[in-house]
């Protein structure tokens, strides 16, 4: 049946579902009342998360299809401008979250406020992190003297092979969508609102498989082929949140209470070389098997790592050199891994794929990503198939209140 339009654009449909598909719904379409409804994009409550909460969305949100991170180097040193770009990301974000476009003037005689992309589209699950990297704190804005003490660049890692055009920024965001069309046009709105504040310094993309075409909801698999994400730590566990997770106002950085730090390495996966090497060896090199994701020496996908498990002949069932036995270590230090795979076209030096993942954990201090790094540089068998091309480390703000703006708490 075709919908009849009721303003350009916006069906009888849309509003009903803008209205919640209640009976207040019916009720307003049947009163003519629907046409002072904002002409918005389709919205229905199940696809938004909120904006605003105790943690930033992002963090805690089950994993979205597309991600795309950017991160900014700011092009004033006027605190007000800065503090005034904040203050129209947060009006812009919390309404693309809800659905909504940034405006909805109707004069052809000013360009349209919003850029019009997302019309009709739902708001799929549209999440913004925001969070600030050291070098905000070199003068310009007088916070020298809020800067938390482990928010410094990461130390080189043994290997890595960074390239400063995917590194560093004052500061970043983390958009995660399911419409890869919705991520795109959150981004592109945020950076014309920033315009001659900021400029973009890097902007990576990365996507997942998507939920439709995995309904079980199963654990998503990497560019090599192994599911990637079965060991993070339980967030649902509020003593897991507050331990490994979310920094807390004892850390020492009051401003930082309920904020994490976020780390993002570009990991370049050298496919040619993986897709030459025996399914045993990939399997040894992950220490998981790859059809279950189940660790070596067991069936279950969720099995406990145990690195000293024997098998018969004494041997260790897992391989001590193996990425899940390094990064296991002794199962104290944990992140949460909110990684997704990328790919950009060609590499230049080599004429293969340039793919890898896009790689992002969440914690409550740099110092657990270092450790186990550190660890993972030294030893991993990994190390093999993959370079690090990219690096950055940032403080993401606590949650944003009703009434307040991103950053609050450290500008205020
Ligand atoms: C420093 C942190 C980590 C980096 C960098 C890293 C890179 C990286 N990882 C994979 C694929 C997998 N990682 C897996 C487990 C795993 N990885 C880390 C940390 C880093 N990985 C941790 C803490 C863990 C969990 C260890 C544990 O306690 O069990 C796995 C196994 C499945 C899983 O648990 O997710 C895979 C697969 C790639 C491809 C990669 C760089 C390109
Ligand atoms: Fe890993």
């Amino acid at each position: 049946m075709s919908m009849k339009p009721i303003q350009e654009g916006v069906t009888r449909r849309d509003v009903l579902k803008v209205a919640g598909l209640t009976s207040l719904g019916a009720a307003l379409y049947a009163s003519g009342l629907e046409k002072f409804l904002p002409r918005t994009l389709t919205v229905e409550a199940s696809d938004q998360e909120p904006f605003y909460g105790t943690y930033q969305a992002g963090i805690l949100t089950p994993p979205q299809n597309h991600v795309q991170v950017v991160a900014f180097d700011i092009k004033t040193d006027r605190r007000d401008e800065l503090v005034d770009l904040l203050k129209r990301w947060t009006r812009l974000c919390a309404r693309l979250a809800a659905g909504l476009p940034y405006g909805d003037s109707e004069s052809r005689y000013v360009p349209p406020e919003d850029t019009g992309e997302a019309d009709g589209l739902s708001a799929g699950h549209l999440t913004f992190t925001f969070g600030c990297g050291p070098s905000l704190f070199d003068g310009r804005f007088g916070i020298r003297h809020k800067r938390p003490d482990a928010l410094k660049p990461l130390p080189t890692f043994d290997l890595d092979r960074l390239d400063e055009k995917w590194s560093g920024g004052d500061l970043v965001v983390q958009v995660c969508g399911d419409d890869a069309q919705v991520v795109f046009h959150a981004i592109r709105n945020l950076v014309r609102v920033g315009r001659g504040t900021v400029a973009m310094r890097w902007s990576q993309a990365g996507f997942q498989r998507s939920k439709a075409a995995d309904a079980s909801g199963g654990t998503p698999r990497n560019l090599f082929g192994f599911k990637d994400g079965t060991g993070n730590p339980d967030v649902s566990k509020k003593q897991v949140r507050k331990d490994s997770l979310f920094c807390q106002w004892q850390d020492g950085t009051p401003w930082l209470t309920n904020g994490s730090f976020l780390v993002v390495r570009r990991i370049q996966m050298h496919l040619e070389v993986w897709d030459r090497t025996i399914l045993k060896e990939q399997e040894r090199t992950f220490g998981r098997e790859r059809a279950s994701g189940a660790p070596l020496g067991s069936t279950d996908e969720f099995a406990s790592v145990t690195p000293a498990k024997r098998q018969a002949r004494g041997e260790a069932a897992l391989p001590v050199d193996s990425h899940t036995a390094v990064a296991h270590g002794d199962g104290k230090t944990a992140i949460l891994r909110r990684s997704y795979s990328y790919q950009d076209g060609i590499d230049e030096k080599t004429g293969a794929l340039d793919a890898g993942l896009l790689f992002l954990s969440y914690q409550r201090s740099p110092k657990q990503f270092i450790e186990i790094q550190r660890r993972l540089a030294a030893q991993d068998r990994l190390n093999e198939y993959i370079t690090h091309r990219g690096s950055a480390i940032f403080a993401c703000f606590g949650g944003i209140s009703k009434g307040g703006y991103i950053g609050d708490a450290l500008f205020a």
